[in-house]
């Protein structure tokens, strides 16, 4: 049995540097994710003005429940969403005039709906190149409330920066949902609210669902964040892949937050042994890996990890619902299907799915990355089985797991 630690949650740090930063008082997150995204989540709080102080397995946050400190600031966002996403929605609460950037990548995202909400709350927000899209500037004077309309069957980050914003605003907010993806990512939401403080409602009409959110603002705490559960999806996979292995994630059990922990039902329904207790999950393989029709609608971010694995099945691999996975880091469903057919796989793709078809992948492939972490992670647990896998941009990486190489390569050489 292997046992691995994974490192902290990238949405769960984002959330909390998001509440914490809003808060009345001084918050501590005890083992946040240290990786590009959650880098440029707090430098970009930094750059608005909040004092954010880091150590080793703690940051600090000292919340300003009125809005941004500085008056004017440039922020980038990198590669990161939740960043490029949740922080023009911070920073509406306050008072001044914000501008937003990010990489190339992050520009090619969208963030349209997010910003016509906040239009529609009489936010001034100016988008600089393309309509829908970074860059874009804020001018906040705080945001009054009300009620709005939200389409989030894009992505379900548009909700969350509203549902965060709630608290904020003088008179709250009442957010009605048409539809959704990512539906988990919002429970998490919804649970670290209510962590720091924030009231919030949910009442389902015909019209969709509506969240009533009370402008009770935040309380400051000590946070620790749980370890990544899609993170923890390449060495689940891993365990699932090869017989005799197994692997435990501590830290990650019944309590989780995370909805990416629903990948190892995926496994099991394949064939591997999973148990989840109170203080981790282990997966262990039986030697079986059966094909299977799964919809990933709600863990999407672990879909190219059963990509990676699937030809390895005794059967196709039909993975239905995940049409958003084609506005992530890259067109995910395009670059799953493309470099399992450099390795000689029969694959075909529609819309929102895609269907593998058994067989033994042959290298040597480099595979083309797109910059996206995700597809190197999941085509290193591919590479566990077929000699001669090697990546493009192996550093991206860095997104979420900056040490991911060295600790994969001791994990596949640990027995
Ligand atoms: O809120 C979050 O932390 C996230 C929500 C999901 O995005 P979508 O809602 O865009 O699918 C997920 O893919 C992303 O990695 C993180
Ligand atoms: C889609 C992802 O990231 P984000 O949307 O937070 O940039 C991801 O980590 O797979």
């Amino acid at each position: 049995m292997t046992v691995i630690d994974i490192p902290g949650s990238k949405s769960v740090t984002a959330r909390a540097l998001f509440l914490a930063a809003a808060a009345e008082g001084t918050t501590t997150l005890q083992r946040p994710l240290v990786s590009d995204d959650t880098e440029g989540f707090a430098e970009g709080l930094t750059a608005l003005g909040y004092a954010v102080r880091r150590e080793t397995d703690a940051w600090h946050i000292e919340g300003r429940p009125a809005g941004p400190g500085a008056d004017t600031a440039d922020v980038y966002c990198r590669d990161g969403a939740t960043t490029a996403r949740f922080l023009p929605a911070l920073a509406a609460a306050g008072h001044g005039t914000y501008r937003f950037d990010a990489s190339a990548q992050m520009r090619r995202r969208p963030l349209g709906p997010l910003s016509t909400a906040l239009r529609t709350l009489g936010v001034d927000l100016r988008h600089g190149v393309k309509d829908g899209h970074h860059p874009l500037d804020v001018h906040a004077r705080g945001v009054k409330g009300g009620a709005l309309t939200l389409d989030a069957g894009q992505s379900s980050q548009y909700l969350t920066a509203l549902l965060m914003l709630g608290p904020l605003t003088a008179e709250g907010l009442d957010i009605t949902v048409t539809d959704l993806v990512s539906e988990p990512y919002v429970e998490i939401t919804l649970a670290m609210m209510r962590g720091f403080g924030a009231e919030i409602t949910r009442e389902d009409g015909r019209e969709g669902r509506t969240y009533r959110v009370a402008p009770t603002g935040y309380r400051a705490r000590t946070y620790g964040i749980e370890p990544d559960a899609s993170t923890a999806s390449y060495f689940f996979a891993a365990a699932a892949l090869e017989p005799g292995r197994s692997v435990t994630v501590p830290g990650l059990g019944t309590g989780a937050l995370q909805g990416d922990l629903g990948f190892v039902d995926v496994l099991r329904r394949m064939g591997a042994d999973v148990e989840i207790t109170e203080a981790g999950t282990t997966v262990r393989s039986t030697g079986t890996l059966r094909g299977l029709t799964v919809n990933m609608r709600d863990i999407s971010d672990t879909m190219p990890t059963l990509a990676a694995i699937a030809p390895f099945a005794d059967g196709p691999v039909r993975i239905e619902d995940v049409a958003n996975t084609r506005v992530k880091e890259c067109d995910r469903l395009d670059a799953c299907a493309e470099n399992l057919r450099r390795l000689g796989i029969t694959v075909e793709t529609g819309p929102d799915w895609i269907e593998i078809h058994p067989g033994t992948p042959t290298g040597p492939v480099e595979i083309a990355t797109h910059g996206d972490h995700r597809i190197v992670m999941s085509f290193a647990v591919t590479a566990l089985r077929t000699p001669g896998i090697t990546f493009d941009d192996p550093g991206c990486v860095k997104k979420t797991f900056p040490d991911f190489h060295r600790v994969f390569h001791r994990y596949a050489h640990t027995a």
